[in-house]
């Protein structure tokens, strides 16, 4: 489904987060959100998911105006810091929060085998959450966040505390579920992830700097590092 949001803002006490943001993010596409910590990239999720109003403007997915619980089942969201209870396997992780879901039983089970394949976690799926290395856990929030085949994925910022390795997996990962059909809205505030999405919003300061396909994007740059684009609107990112 196609997310547009139109001249959104958002401040929380008198901070202005977001200023009139405007995307139109295709169906099935990756579109990555990069900008420096603090540029307003979970705000800007928040509001996309319907955890959060936003004070102007308006944010649809389909054809549905966002908040609006009726989008639940649509929507898969894997938060920054994973929210995993420790005491509990992998499996009955995805258990539970399958249960949450309006999935018959043989659905469910039939699933979590194919997202345990798909994050690769089958062999480690009856240990203890507690067990887990960072990398694991990552990829058990991102096999929950799909469970119920979302239309419209929602990963905020999935590669902190990654090794390059398990990096190049967790985004081959992504890839797959694209190829599904899914559309994935990625944060990052690592320049070269920019690479694997199909294109990006800049935001810097609760703003967007630039927003293009990535051809788009990189012909605006000398060396073809985004970098620049950061630099060429007078400021510098980490
Ligand atoms: N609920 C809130 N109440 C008050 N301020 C908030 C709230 N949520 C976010 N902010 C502020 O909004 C700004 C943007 O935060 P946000 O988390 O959206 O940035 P970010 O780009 O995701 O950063 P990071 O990469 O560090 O996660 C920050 O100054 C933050 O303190």
């Amino acid at each position: 489904m196609d997310l547009r949001l139109h001249g959104v803002s958002k401040s929380f006490h008198q901070q202005t987060v977001l200023q009139q943001i405007d995307l139109l993010i295709p169906s099935g596409e990756i579109c990555g959100l990069l900008g420096p910590s603090g540029s307003g990239k979970t705000t800007l999720i928040r509001l996309m998911i319907g955890a959060i109003q936003a004070d102007a403007g308006s944010i649809q997915i389909g054809d549905t105006s966002m908040p609006n619980f009726k989008m639940l089942p649509e929507i898969g969201f894997m938060p920054q810091n994973d929210a995993l209870y420790e005491d509990l396997s992998g499996l009955a992780n995805l258990q539970f929060f399958g249960s949450l879901y309006n999935m018959s039983r043989q659905d469910l089970t039939e699933r979590i085998e194919e997202v345990l394949t798909l994050v690769d976690l089958t062999n480690d799926q009856k240990k203890l959450v507690r067990h887990y290395s960072g990398g694991m856990k990552k990829r058990l929030s991102l096999a929950i966040s799909i469970l119920h085949r979302p239309t419209v994925l929602f990963l905020d910022e999935p590669t902190v505390g990654i090794d390059p390795v398990l990096r190049r997996q967790i985004w081959n990962q992504f890839q797959a579920i694209r190829a599904q059909g899914t559309t994935i809205v990625v944060s990052t505030h690592v320049m070269d992830e920019i690479n694997e999405c199909d294109r990006a919003a800049l935001i810097y300061n609760g703003r967007i700097i630039a927003y293009d396909p990535l051809d788009r994007l990189l012909a605006q740059t000398e060396n073809g590092q985004v970098e620049e684009l950061f630099l060429l609107a007078g400021k510098d990112v980490t």
